[in-house]
C-alpha cells in the first residue's frame, strides 16, 4: 500500500493497469478522483457513466430536504434498529438528489484496536449511497462500489456522510459519497463511487425471504419502501 501524501491524495498502481494518471482518455476507463488510477476495463462494467447517461431527476414524491429517511428494514445491518451491533446509520434527504447521514463508530465496529474496520466504513458508505435511491423512488442494489480510505477513523467518531447521484443510464444509477470526521466540514476520511442497478421486487422475494419482505412492506415505518414498490411493481 502506498503512503498518504500531502492533501490526502495518493497515487497507487493497480495491478493490471499501467498506473494511469488523472486526465487520461476517459475511453480508457474511469479515472479515480482520489487515486488517479483507472479502474474500468473492457468487458467489465465500471463506474464511468456511458455517453447516453442523463442527470438524475428527483422524484416529485421524494421526501423533503431535511426529512429523516428512517430505516428501510428493521434488521438491515446499516440502518435497522433491530441489529444491536448494526451501524444505525441515520439518513436525511438533502437538496437535489443528495442524502446526508451520520454514523457513530462503536467498539463492535473495530478492525485495529480503537479504529473502525474498513469493511464497516464501506457498509456505511453503501448504506448512504443506497439511500439516495429513495429520492429517485428506485429500488436498486449495489453493483459496484469503490472506496478510498483517506484517514483512520477512531472508535467514538461520528462520521458525517454525504452522497449524491451523479448520473442515470437505463437501470444504472451512478453515485458518489464522502465521509468526514466529526462534522459535515471535517477532514475527509473516506470516499466512494458506486453504480446501483435497478431491480424489481422479485429480486428480494425470489432471492431473499419472501415472508420477511411481506412483513417489511406492511410495517408503517417502511412505508417508503412500500411506496417505492408501488411505483416499481
Ligand atoms: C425486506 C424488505 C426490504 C427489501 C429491500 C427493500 C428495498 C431495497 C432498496 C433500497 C433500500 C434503500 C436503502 C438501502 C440502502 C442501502 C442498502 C445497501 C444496498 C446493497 O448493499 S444491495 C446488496 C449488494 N448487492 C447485491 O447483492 C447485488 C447482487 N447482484 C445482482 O443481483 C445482479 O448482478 C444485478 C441485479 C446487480 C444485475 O443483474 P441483472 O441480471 O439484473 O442485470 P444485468 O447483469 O443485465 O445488468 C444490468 C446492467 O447493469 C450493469 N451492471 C451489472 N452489474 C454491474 C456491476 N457490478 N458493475 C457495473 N455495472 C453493472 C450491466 O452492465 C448492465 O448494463 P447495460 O444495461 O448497460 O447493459
Amino acid at each position: 500500500m502506498s503512503a498518504p501524501v500531502k492533501g490526502g491524495e495518493r497515487r497507487r498502481k493497480i495491478p493490471g493497469t499501467n498506473g494511469h494518471t488523472a486526465g487520461k482518455d476517459p475511453a480508457e476507463g474511469r479515472v479515480s478522483r482520489v487515486s488517479g488510477a483507472t479502474t474500468d476495463s473492457p468487458g467489465r462494467p465500471g463506474l464511468t457513466p456511458p455517453p447516453d447517461a442523463g442527470p438524475p431527476v428527483r422524484h416529485p414524491a421524494a421526501p423533503a430536504p431535511g426529512e429523516p429517511l428512517g430505516a428501510h428494514y428493521d434488521l438491515c445491518f446499516g440502518c435497522g434498529g433491530g441489529q444491536p451491533h448494526g451501524l444505525h446509520v441515520r439518513s436525511y434527504a438533502g437538496e437535489g438528489v443528495t442524502v446526508t447521514a451520520e454514523f457513530t463508530v462503536q467498539p463492535a465496529h473495530q478492525g485495529a484496536p480503537g479504529l473502525a474496520h474498513g469493511g464497516i466504513l464501506v457498509s456505511a458508505l453503501d448504506e448512504t449511497l443506497g439511500s439516495v435511491n429513495w429520492l429517485l423512488q428506485a429500488i436498486a442494489v449495489t453493483g459496484r462500489l469503490e472506496t478510498d480510505f483517506v484517514r483512520p477513523v477512531p472508535v467514538g467518531t461520528t462520521l458525517h456522510l454525504r452522497a449524491e447521484c451523479t448520473a442515470v443510464a437505463g437501470r444504472k444509477i451512478y453515485s458518489s459519497a464522502v465521509g468526514r470526521i466529526g462534522s459535515p466540514d471535517g477532514p475527509v476520511a473516506v470516499r466512494a463511487d458506486a453504480v446501483f442497478i435497478r431491480v424489481k421486487v422479485e429480486h428480494f422475494t425470489k432471492n431473499g425471504r419472501p415472508d420477511e419482505v411481506k412483513v417489511a412492506m406492511t410495517d408503517p415505518d417502511a412505508r417508503k419502501v412500500a411506496r417505492a414498490f408501488e411505483v416499481n411493481p
